[in-house]
């Protein structure tokens, strides 16, 4: 962990979680609230039909609340889409964006995340912004090449003052068990890093960097504790209060 940089544990359920998860929510509220000072900022982005009431549930405490998704457009004519400044309306303040499931779902190309990136900053929200590559690329020695592409074509020019969020998620790793190893995670992130300096100064040194892709709490504290790691995003792991927690203590 960069010690300079408070840590960020997101939680990811994507297409998961009816009125029952608010209560999964509600019992994380009350381990955090047990186990006394939290040293990391937590997240929850649950699906966009559950973000008001998990945000009134997790009032008062320290967990915040995401979206998964925003459109490009503040409003109009886009139906089924969701606009960053409905998002926080309902409560959000982060909302992953690059997903490598909406990337392959939705066709979502570097460019279309760039311009819902620059909508969620523009709508007060703080983007996380997701890059990985798939496991023929990382075979093929092109991981350091596609996700340095990624990244150029996803963030936008400014972050203004928001701090910047990059989520690096080897998608072979994604709900798959298999995690990248420390070395590998150390020198794609040590990578990420030196692209985001150069692009963005200071910024780009205080930007956390998560990793996401099978994180659990048994790998938790070997990954959180790597080099240039700020954080991690979780999916499966997140959707249980018990197992989500572990994950928050590792760091
Ligand atoms: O957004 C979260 C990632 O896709 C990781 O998912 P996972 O922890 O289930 O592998």
């Amino acid at each position: 962990m960069n010690m300079a940089t408070r840590p960020l544990i997101a939680g990811n359920w994507k297409m998961n979680g009816t009125g029952a998860g608010i209560e999964e929510l509600a019992r994380l509220k009350t381990l955090l609230e047990e186990a006394g000072t939290v040293e990391s900022d937590i997240v929850v982005c649950p699906p966009a039909t559950l973000i008001h009431r998990a945000a009134q549930t997790v009032e008062g405490g320290p967990i915040r609340i995401g979206g998964q998704d925003c459109h490009s457009s503040v409003n109009g004519a886009h139906t089924g889409d969701i606009s960053a400044a409905m998002l926080l309306d309902a409560g959000a303040s982060h909302v992953i964006l690059g997903h490598s499931e909406r990337r392959a779902d939705h066709g979502e190309t570097d460019s279309i995340v760039r311009s819902k990136c620059e909508a969620a900053l523009s709508g007060g929200l703080i983007p996380i912004v997701c890059v990985g590559e798939t496991e023929t690329e990382r075979g093929e020695g092109n991981a350091n090449q596609v996700v340095a592409e990624q990244l150029r074509g996803s963030l936008p020019e400014h972050f203004g003052n928001t701090p910047i969020v990059v989520a690096y998620e080897p998608i072979w790793a994604i709900g798959t068990g298999k995690t990248a190893t420390p070395a590998d995670i150390e020198e794609m992130h040590g990578h990420i890093r030196e692209l985001l300096i150069e692009r963005f100064g200071r910024s780009g040194e205080a930007a956390r960097l998560l990793y996401g892709g099978s994180v659990k709490s048994d790998n938790a504290g070997t990954i959180l504790s790597t080099p240039n790691v700020n954080g991690a995003l979780v999916g499966g792991a997140s959707l249980k209060a018990n197992d989500f927690f572990s994950i928050i203590v590792a760091a």
